[in-house]
């Protein structure tokens, strides 16, 4: 006969083992308002950076996830990919350039961004949680209607350029994911979704009388989907995950760290800042300003970040509020 096997989390293999009882009571005690202001709530968890490539720190999220939703806290995760499909592009042979941050994609190039985001990553993401038991689901914005965008350009230097096929979200039916939290699972989205002509643009010679372009597919960046969804959903909290501390006011100066600031602050600083931290800027202004009480980028490096943020009085990273 073969040993059982242990739980996907066993807790003899933690950390908190090297702690003293008073210190896990500590913990578990300074925990409990965060739970009950958390419970029930929906909370939007953009997935990307580190977290996704390192292992220990992929297996730490998905743990993160299930603990969330095992207290009541509906966690939705979406998820990036950038890597990878560069990855795949080159593989490929297939030539990949970022215009103000935005990846130039040919309709060759969508063919695979829609490949891996829906048929690799989302998978991969979804197996490592439903190690854990039959929790998550994986859609796309092309299911049940989830996301619909249009087309837009990226500003280089100030001036407006064509990327493509990338889209901006301007609707959300979340009743998909509604239905999945409903049911106890944890969504999980890739953010490629159907093109609709542009409600502004009513000379628009292409499309059916409703204005849609039939059959497109749009690559949307996935910080910016994040908060497109938060807002839809009502989110208690979007949290982005990245490769840096957080929001540095004067980057690369270590000590400009910012713990906190309000949409007021932060839509003067966003002209400043450099390509990456962009999108995840202006995702957490859109989401607060959709009336999702915070937003807060966080640093994927670090193991169980998410848990940290929501459970801690302390938070990690930056927190984005209503000014
Ligand atoms: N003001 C800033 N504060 C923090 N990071 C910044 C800032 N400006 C630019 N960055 C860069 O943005 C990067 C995060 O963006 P990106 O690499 O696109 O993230 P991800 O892969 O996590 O989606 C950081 O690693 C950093 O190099
Ligand atoms: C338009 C655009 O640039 N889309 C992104 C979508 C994936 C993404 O956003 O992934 P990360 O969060 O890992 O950067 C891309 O093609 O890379």
């Amino acid at each position: 006969m073969s040993a059982p096997t242990p739980p996907v989390d066993d807790p003899s293999t933690t950390a908190a083992q090297g702690l003293s009882a008073g210190a896990k009571a500590a913990v578990l005690v300074e925990a409990l308002p965060w739970l009950r202001r958390f419970a029930g709530r929906v909370v939007v968890v953009k997935y990307g950076g580190n977290a996704m490539t390192d292992d220990r720190l992929r297996r730490a999220f998905a743990a993160d996830m299930v603990f969330l939703r095992s207290v009541g806290v509906r966690p939705v995760v979406v998820h990036g990919g950038g890597p990878q499909i560069s990855s795949m592009l080159g593989r490929l042979g297939i030539e990949s350039e970022f215009r103000g941050g935005l990846r130039v994609t040919t309709p060759e190039a969508m063919d695979v961004v829609r490949m891996v985001l829906v048929g690799q990553v989302g998978r991969e993401l979804v197996g490592l949680l439903n190690a854990h038991g039959p929790l998550a689901v994986g859609l796309s914005g092309e299911d049940a209607g989830l996301l619909r965008a249009v087309r837009r350009e990226a500003l280089v230097d100030g001036r407006p350029v064509d990327v493509g096929l990338v889209g901006d979200v301007v609707d959300v039916d979340p009743t998909a994911v509604l239905d999945l939290l409903e049911a106890g699972r944890i969504p999980v989205v890739a953010t490629v979704a159907p093109e609709v002509g542009d409600p502004a643009d009513e000379g628009a010679d292409e499309g059916d009388a409703a204005g849609r372009d039939e059959g497109a597919v749009l690559n949307v960046n996935a910080d910016t989907a994040a908060a497109a969804i938060a807002a839809a959903l009502g989110a208690a909290k979007l949290v982005v995950l990245t490769d840096v501390e957080g929001l540095y006011a004067d980057w690369p100066d270590r000590s400009s760290l910012v713990r906190s600031i309000t949409t007021g602050e932060l839509a003067e600083l966003l002209p400043t800042l450099d390509a990456g931290m962009i999108p995840k800027m202006e995702a957490c202004l859109r989401a607060v300003g959709a009336g999702v009480p915070q937003a807060t980028v966080l640093d994927g490096r670090v193991e169980h970040a998410v848990l940290l943020e929501v459970f801690t009085p302390e938070g990690v990273g930056t927190q984005v509020v209503a000014s």
